[in-house]
């Protein structure tokens, strides 16, 4: 694996779970389909539970993700994060900064930075040391309408930075090639996977994308 990853990253599907879709007595059992359909990583995005209710479903998650060998990031809260164990945190422009949660959770975390359409904002999540670098939204998002939307040209741009790339935002597996062709080491999915019934099948259609597009699954000999 190249030295763009590291910390258990690699390039592929990145399953975001989301309360709306997924009902909590559901959790487990449907991001351990998308593990078993491929997903590489997990995150935990979950914004209207209460804190026991957050603090008991990243706990299962987490001990789900660990025994498949998944590192789980959870989305916004570095302090849940680190009472669970898990691998990392994503954090937004506007929640809690890079510093504070590499205090918290130390050099071996996992810390993904939203980039939205900028490499400005790429430059800054690179020179504070994010472990990867979220372009989007590239779609029409039903999860997050109201994202930025973002042009795949980015994508080509961020390559500079040699850190892994994500793209966000209304992907799927009729629409997520473009995007590895663009540049995108992980594709993070949460309509496109939890939206379905048949979640590890969708799961495994988008990670064949990464088999038939990504170039690391392509020999140069
Ligand atoms: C992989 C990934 N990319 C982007 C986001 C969005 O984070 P943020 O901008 O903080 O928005 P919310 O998800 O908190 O609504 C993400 N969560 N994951
Ligand atoms: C959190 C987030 N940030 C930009 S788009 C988005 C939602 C992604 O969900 P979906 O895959 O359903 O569009
Ligand atoms: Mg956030």
């Amino acid at each position: 694996m190249s030295t763009l990853f590291s910390k258990g990253l690699r390039p592929g599907l990145y399953a975001i779970t989301d309360n709306t879709l997924t009902p909590p007595n559901q959790l487990v059992s449907a991001v351990e389909s998308a593990i078993l359909g491929g997903a590489v990583l997990v995150q935990y995005r979950d914004k209207i539970s209460t804190d026991i209710e957050r603090l008991r479903q990243a706990a299962d998650l987490q001990s789900l993700c660990q025994s498949a060998g998944v590192p789980l990031i959870i989305n916004d809260d570095p302090e849940l994060a680190k009472r669970v164990g898990a691998a990392g945190v994503h954090l937004g422009q506007s929640d809690r900064s890079l510093t504070e949660a590499r205090q918290l959770l130390g050099n071996q975390a996992i810390i993904g930075l939203t980039c939205h359409d900028s490499i400005e904002l790429a430059r800054q999540a690179d020179r504070t040391g994010a472990d990867y670098l979220a372009f989007g939204r590239f779609f029409h998002s039903g999860t997050k309408p109201e994202a930025p939307p973002a042009n795949k040209q980015v994508l080509a741009q961020a390559r500079q930075f040699q850190r892994p790339i994500t793209a966000i935002g209304g992907i799927n597996a009729d629409n997520g090639a473009e995007l590895i062709c663009s540049g995108a080491d992980l594709l993070a999915v949460v309509g496109g996977l939890f939206g379905h019934q048949d979640i590890e099948f969708q799961a495994r259609r988008l990670s064949q994308l990464f088999s038939d597009h990504h170039p690391l699954f392509h020999s140069h000999s």
